[in-house]
């Protein structure tokens, strides 16, 4: 018997359950990164503070629910008393939703967990980190490029870490036209929590600037 058909129902499932219980998050921002980081390492205490500083600016942090530093921007956000939702992945080797998740969900897929990401994020946060998280930054700036989505802030938290990628995409990139020079402002690159946070309500505020329209 054919088993693809009934995965299109499973994966609709996946789809109906992330919108049912997203819809009603309010602002959110995606926080991004490794899941191997340990508490003790300097990027852990830097996710934990920016989960903190979007709560306090009145965002919902949303993170992938696993270990290392999806698991201390969760600390973050509900240590400052705010909403930290983990949208969490089926792995062979998973160890379930981290203890900081507020609201979770479980997916299948991955492609499935990635959009929800993006529908209910109006920002990505991307600290240091693997395959996973250079996945999840390239997707965000594939759909900002393509302006399949728009006034999308992208941050990279970590200079040391991120700045040798920077310098081969303005180096590499650029160099051989790959990419148009004015895409390297799709992303920009900090280690300051504040400037970090302080950028995407900037850019929210602008955002809300453009999106009025005068009725009179
Ligand atoms: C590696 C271990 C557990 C993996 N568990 C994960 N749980 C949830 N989300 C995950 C997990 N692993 C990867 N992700 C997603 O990718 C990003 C991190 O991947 P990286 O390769 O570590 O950079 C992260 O943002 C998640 O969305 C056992 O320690």
């Amino acid at each position: 018997m054919h088993t693809d058909p009934w995965r299109v129902m499973r994966i609709q499932s996946e789809f109906v359950e992330g919108f049912g219980s997203l819809a009603e998050l309010g602002r959110a921002v995606a926080v991004f990164g490794s899941a191997r980081t340990p508490a003790d390492h300097p990027a852990y205490r830097l996710a934990e503070q920016v989960g903190a500083g979007l709560v306090r600016a009145g965002y919902t942090v949303i993170t992938g629910g696993g270990p290392g530093v999806m698991e201390a921007a969760n600390k973050g956000a509900t240590e400052a008393g705010g909403t930290s939702v983990g949208l969490g992945i089926e792995l062979p080797f998973e160890a379930g939703l981290n203890e900081y998740v507020n609201v979770g969900i479980n997916f299948r897929y991955f492609f499935v967990r990635k959009m929800m990401f993006v529908k209910y994020s109006e920002g990505f946060v991307v600290l240091p980190g693997g395959v996973g998280t250079l996945d999840e930054l390239f997707e965000a700036l594939t759909l900002v490029q393509t302006g399949k989505i728009t006034s999308f802030p992208i941050v990279l938290l970590g200079r040391e870490f991120w700045g040798p990628l920077m310098d081969w995409v303005v180096g590499t990139l650029v160099g051989e036209g790959m990419i148009a020079p004015e895409d390297v402002d799709l992303v920009r690159l900090t280690d300051d929590v504040d400037e970090c946070v302080r950028w995407i309500v900037q850019e929210r505020e602008e955002r809300g600037r453009s999106d009025f329209i005068p009725t009179s």
